[in-house]
């Protein structure tokens, strides 16, 4: 049967397969290598039960929390994804009009095809925080943060697990390139701004492969967290740690905070979900800094088990790109309006109501 009308996010998924070019759809969908790690994400979350308790009065549910002291609508936001304007038109300016006005936090790429400072023109006051890439040339990182700062992004999440590309076959096979229409907006030097438009491409790379490779800086250490941070007015928060060894040395660093995350599936294939990498961060860092997730997550009761773990918030990332892709900013209300429900129904049925600051819908 072919699903038109979506009643959950999987059914936007194959819906947005045929929409998107073959380009688009195998760079959003794809995994590193086999793709283990991309499915573990989801079915972890389909491994964890939860424990309901009745007779709670649920009348009143309350998911409004906040995150590095900014208040937010709900416990879930939207999760950094590059070059956005491959699945609508609109693309980061689509995505940040629908959060804004469901006051959902987003998370800018610093791959975006919308530049940081064009994304909240006329859009008003939201919860923003800008993904760093850390190039080759400092400077360019530099620039970057100050960009952001001077924009009114309220943190920086510095991705840690990219030294390299994690080899997506499909993107070798299709030889991806970004749309000639289309560049990543945050740089004004034309050799920043396009992937996969130069000559070197071998049998066994893609354009975005050689992008990372000749851009991102793979010295990058914790020293460089700690530098980062006395040139960033901002918050910084790491990225892609799936350890508790890598926990401390965060918290050390000096971060504010932790986005538990394996990059989607999209960088070292073999590494566990995320969700089953979560206690023991949660574990590590003892309270001192605060911990986020993402990966894998598609209904209300994912986000409901990853908070329950103690993740502070969690933040989606394809679901967003296959609503894009459906309806531009309508399709991403539509997502997040859907995550909000079902988490709202699941507490509700699991007899914990939230209360704000302090979470009560714990089911361990
Ligand atoms: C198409 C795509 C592009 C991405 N681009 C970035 C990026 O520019 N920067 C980054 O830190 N993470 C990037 N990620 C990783 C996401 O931020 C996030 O970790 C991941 O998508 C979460 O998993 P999910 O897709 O299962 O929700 C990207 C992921 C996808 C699917
Ligand atoms: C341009 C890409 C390397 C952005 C990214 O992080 C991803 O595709 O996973």
């Amino acid at each position: 049967m072919t699903i038109t009308v979506p009643v959950c996010i999987g059914d936007l998924e194959p819906i947005a397969r045929d929409i998107l070019s073959r380009n688009a759809w195998d760079y959003y969908a794809s995994g590193a290598d086999d793709m283990l790690t991309l499915r573990e994400n989801e079915r972890a979350f389909s491994r964890i039960r939860i424990r309901p308790q009745v007779l709670r009065d649920v009348s009143a549910i309350d998911i409004r929390t906040s995150i590095l002291g900014s208040r937010v609508a709900s416990p879930f936001g939207v999760a950094p994804t590059a070059m956005q304007r491959m699945a609508n038109v609109d693309g980061e300016e689509a995505t940040a009009r629908a959060c804004a006005s469901l006051r959902v936090p987003m998370i800018l790429s610093s791959w975006a095809t919308t530049s940081l400072e064009d994304m909240y023109q006329g859009i008003g006051e939201s919860v923003r925080w800008f993904q760093l890439y850390v190039y080759k040339d400092r400077r360019v990182a530099r620039r970057l943060v100050e960009r952001a700062a001077a924009a009114g992004y309220k943190a920086l999440a510095v991705t840690v697990d990219t030294p390299y590309l994690g080899r997506r076959r499909a993107d070798i096979r299709n030889k991806f390139k970004l749309p000639s229409h289309l560049r990543l907006a945050n740089f004004s030097d034309e050799s920043k701004q396009h992937v996969g438009a130069g000559p070197n491409e071998t049998q066994q790379d893609s354009g975005l492969a050689t992008y990372v490779a000749e851009q991102v800086d793979p010295s990058l250490s914790w020293k460089d967290i700690a530098w980062l941070k006395t040139v960033s007015p901002l918050p910084v928060v790491v990225k892609g740690v799936l350890t508790a060894e890598d926990a401390r040395l965060a918290v050390e660093a000096g971060v504010s905070g932790i986005v538990v995350s394996n990059h989607g599936g999209r960088q070292l294939d073999g590494v566990s979900a995320t969700v089953e990498a979560l206690s023991e961060v949660i574990a590590a860092v003892d309270g001192q800094v605060e911990v986020f997730l993402d990966g894998g997550i598609r209904r209300g009761s994912d986000i409901f088990k990853a908070i329950a773990l103690g993740a502070k918030a969690v933040f989606v990332g394809r679901p967003i790109l296959w609503g894009l892709a459906y309806k531009g900013e309508e399709g991403v209300k539509w997502v997040l309006r859907t995550l909000e429900d079902e988490l709202k129904l699941c507490m509700t049925l699991a007899g914990r109501c939230g209360d704000g600051e302090r979470r009560m819908y714990l089911s361990r």
